[in-house]
Parts: structure tokens; C-alpha cells; sequence
């Protein structure tokens, strides 16, 4: 896969940083080339007391759960007491909250203007490592941190996601994540599954690398175009560039169509769209939305080539602070687990849930053996663990319920390695296979 967009080799070296926000105070420290220790000083206000709580400090790694059950029940009472700081950080932040009323929104994606003329209006420049900077004070909009550039149907699930946000594009899926931990952005949203081109594994990596929560799910009808310079016919292209999901997603329908021309994988689907636009190329198509077509001046050869109709791409939100489970309304909840004594742990795992009547949604494995991972005690003192693979399972119920506190309780004890990525609403939209949202 080649960039259309190189991000400049950085030297992060030095960076050891303080953020900060009321009652939340986050310390980054540089491990390694990559890596960084987050600590988290924070203090928490019970929910029916004016009284303040006492300072906690925790590790970020809070989400872990390793070790003995009170280290869950520790875990769970940090999920719960952070409802105070989560309902300041959504008023502060002025809209976009995580519920279910904003999933199931209609917004009008009104993100980036588009200029009636010829040539295109200038569009954000996506962030790439380099920007990567404390957080400006900024005003009452949420910001929405997504991977690709304007037009990307990342960009559009930002939108259905929080609607009237301010989408900020990222050129990795990495910055994304970084832009929300290093407070530029207040959440990030990533595509983790499509139902013609499976997983998207990069990002269930970078979940567990990372330690941003999982607030909330949107999924997104995908309609993709075939996009040409105005005035190309089709018997003129040589190439079909696009993300690699949003080729292999229209691999059947390019070969009906008689393009069995080069097909080549680039970072985003509007990306390649503006790749063509800037390069003036004429032998060249892209798949991609018809948003991206109006942003960069392209037509649009063919409409809806997705192999599927029923084409949809499931997102996830992700924030510095968890949402406060409840059970007024569907919930679901990812988890992602390992044992260090081989993957027999699966079967017992999956029963902890059958025996509760708790529907899984998905399960995905992911090799790990050469990644080892730290885990962290209450003393924050860390081990690193070889596990051969780490298993991550969505299921559908809420952490607030008792039947899931259960299930996880058990397992873990199965588990040498136990992690709550997020409990958050379903999203519930019913979609029609034809619809256009792109
Ligand atoms: O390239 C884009 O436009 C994206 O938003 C990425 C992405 C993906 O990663 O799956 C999102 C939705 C579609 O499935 C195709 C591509």
C-alpha cells in the first residue's frame, strides 16, 4: 500500500508532557521508540455528595483487569465513578454525547464546504504525527478525530456519529487515536468491520496499544462510486486505486464491468479521489463516496458498485474516559482477553456467556506472540506477558447488568489477561440496503 499523503519522520524523543482538564491531570511519559506511560491523576466527585472525593491515582491502564476478582471490582468502581467527570466532559464539550439519541440522529453532514467552481475549496489538511501538540482551548463543538480526508466515509461516520461536529482528519489511524489521548481531539471514530471485507485488524491492534475507551457504535451503509476526471471514459483507465476494504468490497462488480485493469491499495477512499484531482491523471479511477466526487471535482462513472447492497461498515467511538453503563436501553460490550497457557481458555470463556444468555456479536482472534504486553498491578508495578493470541468478544449486554458483572467475573478466572474496552449503546438504526448516506 503506498501514501498519498507521507507523514515526516518524527523524533518524539523528548516528549514527556502534561495534559490537563478540570479534575483530570495526564502525565505521558516516553518508554520506548513508540511507546508511552500515561499516568492519571484524578479527582472524582460523588454523584449524590458535594463533597469532594478523595484524589485517586491510578495508571491508565485502569481498563486492565489482571489478577485477583477485587482488581475487577476495583475496575468496575473506577467505570462508576467516573460519571461525574464524564457528564462535565460532555456538557463541556456542548453536544455529540455518546447516548443512543445521537446514534440514532438524521443529521446533515455539513463538515467541510464544498465550492461550486472547477477547482476544489482548500480542505483540513489531515494531521499526521507532527501535529501532534497539546490541545488548544477550543469552543463548544465537539472534535472528531477520524482516519483519511475529507469525503472519507470515516468522515461521514463522525458525522452520523456527532452530529455537527468538527471532523478532524488524521493520515493514520494512529494519529487518530493520539490526537484524542493528546486532548486535540475529544473523540475518535474508526471503522473495525464491514460485512463484505470482515475485520479491519489494524485497529482492533491499536485498541489494545492504546488506552481510549469504546463509548459508543455507528454502523454505515456504504454506497461506493466509480470516479473519473470529468470527461474520462471508462475505456481510457488503466488503474482502479482505492482503500484496500473499498476495493476488495467492489472486486466482483469492477470484473462485470469489464475493468480488469491494475487495481491499487492507497490509505483512503476520498484520499485516492484527491490523489487523481491533484495529479491530473486521466487513466486513473477511485473508488469512493459521492461526497468525496463534489469535493474534488470528479464524475461519477458508476453509482453504487458495491458487491453487495447491503454494503455497511461498523464504526466505533472512542474517548479518554469511559461512558457510565446503563440498562434503559441496549447495551453492548467489548472485551479483549489472552491466557498465558494456550487458547483452551476460549471454550470456557464462551460458556461464561451461554450459561447467562448473554449473545456474543463477534469474536476475533489476533496472533500476539512477539508483542508483549505490560500488565500492571495496583502498585504500578509492570510485567511484560507473551500470549499467543488475544481474543476480543462484543456481546450484547450492559456492564450495569448483573448477568454480565458475572460472566466476567468468571472470565476472569479463566484469564490471565482481562480487558473491558467499553460498554455503550447499540446502535439500533434501521438501514434499507439501498439507501445512500455516503
Ligand atoms: O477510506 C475510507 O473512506 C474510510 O473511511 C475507511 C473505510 C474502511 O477502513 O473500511 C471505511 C469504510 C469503508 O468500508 C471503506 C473504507
Amino acid at each position: 500500500m503506498h501514501s498519498l499523503s507521507p507523514s515526516p519522520a518524527i523524533d518524539l524523543k523528548s516528549i514527556t508532557r502534561t495534559t490537563s482538564s478540570p479534575g483530570l491531570k495526564l502525565t505521558h511519559h516516553r518508554v520506548g521508540p513508540t511507546r508511552f506511560v500515561t499516568q492519571c491523576v484524578s479527582r472524582y466527585e460523588p454523584a449524590n455528595s458535594s463533597a469532594a472525593a478523595p484524589t485517586t491515582r491510578f495508571n491508565i491502564a485502569a481498563g486492565h483487569v489482571g489478577g485477583a476478582r477485587h482488581e475487577w471490582q476495583s475496575a468496575c468502581a473506577i467505570l462508576a465513578s467516573k460519571v461525574v467527570s464524564q457528564q462535565q466532559d460532555t456538557e463541556k464539550s456542548g453536544g455529540g454525547a455518546d447516548g443512543l439519541s445521537n446514534v440514532n440522529g438524521h443529521p446533515t453532514l455539513d463538515l467541510v464546504p464544498v465550492k461550486e467552481s472547477n477547482s476544489y475549496a482548500p480542505l483540513p489538511k489531515p494531521l499526521s504525527i507532527a501535529d501532534l501538540s497539546p490541545a488548544p482551548m477550543h469552543g463548544s463543538k465537539l472534535r472528531v478525530a477520524y482516519q483519511g480526508v475529507p469525503g472519507a466515509y470515516s468522515e461521514a461516520a463522525a458525522g452520523k456519529a456527532y452530529p455537527n461536529c468538527e471532523a478532524i482528519p488524521c493520515d493514520q489511524f494512529e494519529v487518530a487515536f493520539q490526537a484524542v489521548e493528546l486532548w486535540i481531539a475529544d473523540r475518535a471514530v474508526l471503522p473495525v468491520e464491514n460485512s463484505l471485507g470482515g475485520s479491519i485488524h489494524r485497529n482492533y491492534d491499536l485498541l489494545l496499544r492504546h488506552r481510549l475507551h469504546i463509548v459508543g457504535e455507528v454502523q454505515l451503509p456504504v454506497h461506493h462510486c466509480l470516479l473519473s476526471l470529468p470527461g474520462v471514459r471508462k475505456e481510457y483507465l488503466t488503474r482502479v486505486i482505492s482503500h484496500p476494504q473499498a476495493l476488495s468490497q467492489c472486486e466482483h462488480t469492477l470484473t462485470k464491468m469489464g475493468l480488469n485493469v491494475a487495481r491499487e491499495a492507497v490509505d483512503d477512499t476520498a484520499g485516492a479521489a484527491e490523489y487523481i484531482a491533484t495529479n491530473n491523471l486521466r487513466d486513473t479511477a477511485a473508488i469512493a463516496s459521492a461526497r468525496a466526487a463534489e469535493l474534488y471535482g470528479m464524475q461519477i462513472l458508476a453509482d453504487g458498485i458495491q458487491d453487495d447492497s447491503g454494503n455497511v461498515t461498523r464504526f466505533v467511538m472512542l474517548a479518554r474516559e469511559p461512558i457510565i453503563p446503563r440498562t434503559d436501553r441496549p447495551f453492548k460490550t467489548s472485551i479483549v482477553f489472552a491466557h498465558d497457557k494456550g487458547t483452551s481458555v476460549l471454550f470456557k470463556v464462551l460458556s461464561a456467556f451461554a450459561f447467562r444468555n448473554i449473545s456474543l456479536t463477534k469474536i476475533e482472534s489476533r496472533p500476539h506472540r512477539n508483542r508483549p504486553i505490560r500488565l500492571v498491578d495496583d502498585a504500578n508495578v509492570g510485567t511484560a506477558k507473551h500470549f499467543e493470541y488475544m481474543f476480543y468478544v462484543d456481546f450484547e449486554a450492559s456492564l450495569a447488568e448483573a448477568r454480565a458483572q458475572n460472566a466476567l467475573a468468571e472470565v476472569q478466572e479463566f484469564t490471565s489477561f482481562l480487558r473491558v474496552l467499553g460498554s455503550y449503546p447499540m446502535d439500533m438504526t434501521p438501514w434499507t440496503p439501498s439507501s445512500r448516506e455516503d
